[in-house]
């Protein structure tokens, strides 16, 4: 008797269910609904997306388009895979500039604070302070180059004391010291690069993402898992470098207010604080009281781990591939060598002469493609795109790694062949529009310039002094990927020669 009733309660449910995401979806009438896969109750599409999720939003573009929609727990997902599309959603309808709200994720839990998780007029508001700052700290500035080139020239130190021998742990060794030139910036401190601190701060935040990432991202879209398996669903370790985040990051904007003072500031913390005396008699500034002294916070926590990891991780990519591939390293050298020869080290104002260094860096943020599924949107109201509905809150996602490797835009896209951004005789760099690592439009990667000059720097002065090769450890290397929240390779060892101290 029990199993009929339970069947019964189980039809309704599923029925009611039904009906209800078909009202919902065909809100508006003349609008077609995306196309998609048919997911389950309740979880969505979720017991299909595996422990790589972006291997199957792939599959899922070539069975369904360009452009489909997907239900991951209660979130509707649109993902995106071509790059028009994408330039075309991402940058004309501000409705598509919002943020989904992943309430466990924020260094506040449940406030949506800094640049990366705000919206609306905060974001907007300090989005547009944060450049005109970054810019007069350290964008474009040869202020900003000497602090990278100091750093640098530590991390050229340690390979040189390692010559000969493999050099291991080459993703860590560069997230240290680009935590730093970035943290001169932001606080006018420097760490030394075995600081417990700094260790703790750089390593751990970005591995505790990147190991709840890896593991399909369950919190995300369950987040009520919290609930019932704090442990295993993550949310005690991502909680707990959270706070200790925030416990550092409060402490340093403590003692900057202390010593605060108005005609002598000392970088951005110093002036995010002025700002904030500036707005002390006025409640409906963004700048105003507490509130902004939390968005200082998090804006700070944003920018440590936006900025580090990636740029690392990209230049970890650089010295595997240009050892696999050591014909692109000689054409490298060669083009360095003639411009600097080995008086002088490279200078951001090289980069102009050097297209063969520029196609280099578009072909590795192509072939690495470190953020794979993008940082995802939400669309703020009920919209139409292209003659489809897309509801308010549904996420949209950009496939970059699908966008980076469609043969229909590059052809061959497995084979790393810088010569792909050259013009035909070669002497040319041409960009791509189709290249979209920093992703486009309204809420394009602030950190863009930075991380560009900051690139040209590493990567054309560690081959300017030093030859590569893979250890024969990892002369195997398949270019095998860890995939977290950012694609990283597999460790691998070099060996590096003293190319200028023979
Ligand atoms: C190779 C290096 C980097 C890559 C590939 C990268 C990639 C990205 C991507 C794909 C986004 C999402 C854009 C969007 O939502 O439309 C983003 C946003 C962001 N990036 Fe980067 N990034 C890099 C370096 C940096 C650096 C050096 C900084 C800081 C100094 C930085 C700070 C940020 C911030 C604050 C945002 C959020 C922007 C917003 O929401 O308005 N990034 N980045």
């Amino acid at each position: 008797m029990a199993f009929p009733v339970v069947g019964l309660v189980v039809a309704t449910v599923l029925l009611v269910w039904f009906l209800n995401s078909r009202r919902k979806s065909n809100k508006n009438k003349n609008l077609k609904e995306l196309p998609g896969p048919t997911g389950l109750p309740i979880i969505g599409n979720l017991h299909q997306m595996g422990k790589h999720p972006n291997e199957q939003f792939c599959k899922w573009t070539k069975q369904y388009g360009d452009i489909y929609q997907v239900k991951i727990g209660k979130n509707l997902t649109v993902v995106v895979s071509n790059p028009k599309l994408c330039k075309e959603i991402f940058s004309t309808d501000p409705a598509f500039s919002g943020r989904p709200k992943f309430d466990e994720f924020g260094i506040y839990e449940n406030e949506h604070l800094g640049i990366i998780n705000s919206e609306g007029d905060v974001w907007e508001v300090h989005r547009r302070f944060l450049l005109r700052q970054l810019r007069d700290f350290g964008f474009g500035k040869s202020a900003m180059e000497t602090k990278i080139l100091e750093e640098l020239n530590e991390v050229l130190g340690k390979f040189k004391a390692q010559e000969g021998k493999p050099v291991t742990r080459i993703r860590q060794t560069l997230r240290l010291a680009l935590v730093n030139s970035l943290w001169t910036i932001l606080a006018n401190q420097r760490f030394n690069h075995d600081d417990p601190q700094l260790l703790k701060l750089a390593l751990n935040t970005s591995d505790t993402f990147n190991e709840i990432l890896e593991g399909g991202a369950l919190l995300i879209f369950v987040p009520w898992l919290k609930y019932i398996i704090p442990e295993k669903s993550g949310y005690n370790a991502v909680r707990g470098v959270l706070e200790e985040n925030k416990t550092f990051f409060t402490k340093v904007v403590g003692e900057h207010k202390r010593d605060l003072q108005e005609d002598n500031l000392r970088d951005f913390i110093d002036v995010y604080l002025a700002e904030v005396r500036k707005a002390n008699d006025d409640a409906n500034s963004h700048f105003h009281g507490t509130q902004a002294e939390r968005q200082l916070v998090a804006t700070l926590f944003d920018l440590f781990f936006a900025g580090s990891d990636t740029t690392a991780t990209t230049i970890s990519w650089t010295m595997l591939l240009l050892s696999k591939f050591p014909n692109a390293q000689k054409k490298l050298q060669q083009e360095v060598d003639e411009i600097t020869g080995s008086s002088r080290q490279v200078s951001v104002d090289d980069r102009p002469n050097m297209p063969y260094m520029n196609a280099v860096l578009e072909e590795i943020l192509r072939f690495s493609t470190i953020v794979p599924d993008g940082v995802a949107h939400r669309s703020m109201a009920d919209r139409e795109f292209h003659g489809y509905h897309i509801p308010k809150d549904a996420i949209i996602q950009p496939n970059l790694y699908y966008i980076h490797f469609d043969p229909k835009i590059w052809g061959d896209p497995e084979n790393f062949r810088p010569e792909r951004f050259l013009s035909a005789d070669g002497k040319k760099f041409q960009k791509s529009e189709n290249l979209q690592a920093f992703q486009v439009g309204r809420r394009q990667c602030v950190g863009e310039t930075l991380a560009r000059d900051t690139l040209f720097l590493y990567i054309t002065n560690i081959f300017q002094q030093f030859s590569t090769e893979l250890d024969a450890s990892s002369k195997d290397h398949d270019l095998k990927v860890e995939v977290g929240f950012i694609r990283a390779p597999t460790d691998y060892s070099v060996i590096m020669k003293d190319r200028l101290n023979k």
